[in-house]
């Protein structure tokens, strides 16, 4: 009875909906068949405008999929008062690393987003440029020594993925934690292998991650965690050792762990040491990964469209004989990167779908629907940005589709690769600038093309839930 009238949920209220399966809702292929990518992809053909939103099953619950822009603009922006919860399961007293920005819901995430917003202002990425820059000059150092050997063989495949996640590690290492983390040296190095196992590994099974969505209060009595607990203890030590040390030895420097240390003492409320430790983790987490994925796939689409690639080439050498450095205003002058990289988020999108929950009953504008109360809502990034009434030949891949003039004859929510509104990427401007910073010097210094070994299209990830390729990304890299 309990299950019949769950699934019932959205045909009682007469709205659109995919047959369930039992148990898994509407999911039941992703992680064995499909990606993630393919339900929503195919929902949102199906349903777009018939319907502002359909209803979807996530598990045991109903999720209203949006098919409307206006809606997600609602959503997202103009009535976010409403819907400024993810609905993420953490457990602050068993599990505090969990309890981070981007899980924090009600006046706790409100709280956290306002202290640690002024972290991300343009000073600051101002500031941590210059650890950046340098990085990605090591960065090449590795590339060329990975190449020297087989610069007179008939291929120099490289598998770029691995080595822009050790750039892109090292970065966030430096500007979170304030650690040499070495890893473009050293691949075995252990920030390396445990930030790389949070995203490939869970600590639970899909029937009892569904549990804790579904009945997070019951799971914290029970003491179910998220983070798996050798990750969890690793991060603990590495913030503990190096506040006391800074403290003892009275360092100072520019990064995200400075910022967050001041705030200890701020007479609002300082944060815990807890509370410090779980933001650096999710800046680690937020800021490794998916920048060395966009780059990645920036690589993989500049391979196959030489054309591209030697445009974006022109730019970089035009902007190196201007400013001399990639200081912060030559960053400003790589349009056309910045172009090449919203077109790949475009493409491939990191988060491929958002998600917000309704706190309030909501009557959504011009309807006789209310979304009620405690409902997720599911914006399909990935969909939206395969639409071909919105994109035309949403498989071409054309950085000018983000000219400043293109960008400005679409709605305002047909683009969500860093998300929208007051909740969208704390990390924006560090991760476009690492992302920039890396494919200036890399196309500076190289060129890219298809490998025997390159996949052609590239195969995702089926389990990750942000896009990941399955088996990485192979290119011949030559110097220029
Ligand atoms: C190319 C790089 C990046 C991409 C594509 C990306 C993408 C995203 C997306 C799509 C969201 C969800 C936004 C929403 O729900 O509206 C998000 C949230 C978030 N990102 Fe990023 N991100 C990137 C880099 C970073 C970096 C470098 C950091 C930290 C240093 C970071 C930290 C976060 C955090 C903490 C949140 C949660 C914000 C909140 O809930 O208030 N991200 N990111």
């Amino acid at each position: 009875i309990y299950l019949e009238r769950t699934y019932s949920y959205w045909a009682r209220r007469g709205v659109l909906y995919d047959k369930p399966v039992w148990f898994y809702g509407n999911l039941r292929s992703v992680g064995r068949t499909t990606t993630v990518l393919e339900p929503f992809r195919r929902f949102y053909e199906k349903y777009k405008g018939r319907a502002p939103f359909g209803g979807f099953y996530f598990a045991l619950r109903g999720a209203a999929v949006l098919l409307d822009l206006e809606l997600v603009k609602l959503v997202m922006v103009k009535d976010f008062h409403n819907f400024a919860h993810r609905g993420n399961y953490y457990n602050e007293a068993d599990d505090p690393i969990s309890a981070h920005l981007f899980n924090l819901d009600g006046r706790d995430w409100r709280e956290m987003r306002n202290r640690l917003t002024p972290t991300f202002t343009s000073l600051k990425m101002h500031q941590m440029l210059p650890t950046v820059v340098e990085i990605a000059n090591r960065f090449v150092k590795v590339v060329q020594q990975k190449i020297e050997p087989l610069q007179h063989a008939e291929e120099s495949p490289v598998m770029v993925k691995d080595l822009l996640a050790r750039f892109t590690m090292d970065v966030i290492g430096s500007c979170a934690f304030g650690l040499e983390c070495n890893s473009l040296n050293d691949p075995n190095d252990q920030f390396c292998r445990l930030g790389q196992r949070t995203f490939q590994e869970r600590r639970h099974g899909r029937l009892a991650f569904a549990f804790m969505q579904a009945f997070p209060q019951l799971a914290r009595r029970l003491h179910f965690k998220m983070v798996q607990d050798d990750v969890s203890a690793f991060f603990m030590s590495v913030v503990r050792e190096t506040l006391d040390y800074r403290d003892k030895h009275q360092v100072q420097r520019n990064d995200f762990l400075n910022l967050l240390m001041e705030l200890r003492n701020d007479p609002n409320g300082g944060l815990t040491f807890n509370q410090i430790a779980a933001q650096a983790f999710v800046f680690f987490l937020g800021g490794f990964e998916t920048s060395s994925s966009t780059m990645g796939f920036a690589l993989h689409l500049l391979a196959l469209h030489p054309e591209v690639q030697q445009r974006g080439r022109e730019e970089v050498q035009q902007v190196f004989a201007k400013h001399k450095e990639l200081n912060y205003e030559a960053l400003r002058d790589l349009k056309y990167i910045k172009q090449i990289v919203y077109e790949t988020l475009r493409k491939y999108s990191i988060a491929s779908i958002l998600i917000r929950m309704t706190i309030e009953d909501y009557e959504v504008p011009g309807t006789d629907y209310v979304l009620e109360a405690g409902t997720p809502l599911v914006i399909p990034v990935d969909a939206i940005h395969h639409d071909p009434d919105i994109y035309p030949e949403p498989e071409k891949f054309d950085p000018d589709r983000f000219t400043p003039e293109a960008i400005e004859e679409r709605h305002s929510a047909a683009w969500l690769g860093f998300g929208a509104g007051p909740r969208n990427c704390i990390g924006l401007r560090f991760g476009e600038m690492q992302t920039l910073v890396g494919l200036a010097v890399l196309l500076k210094n190289f060129k890219f093309s298809a490998a025997k070994d390159t996949e052609i299209p590239l195969r995702i990830n089926k389990t990750s839930f942000f896009l990941q390729s399955e088996g990485g990304i192979v290119l011949n890299v030559q110097k220029v």
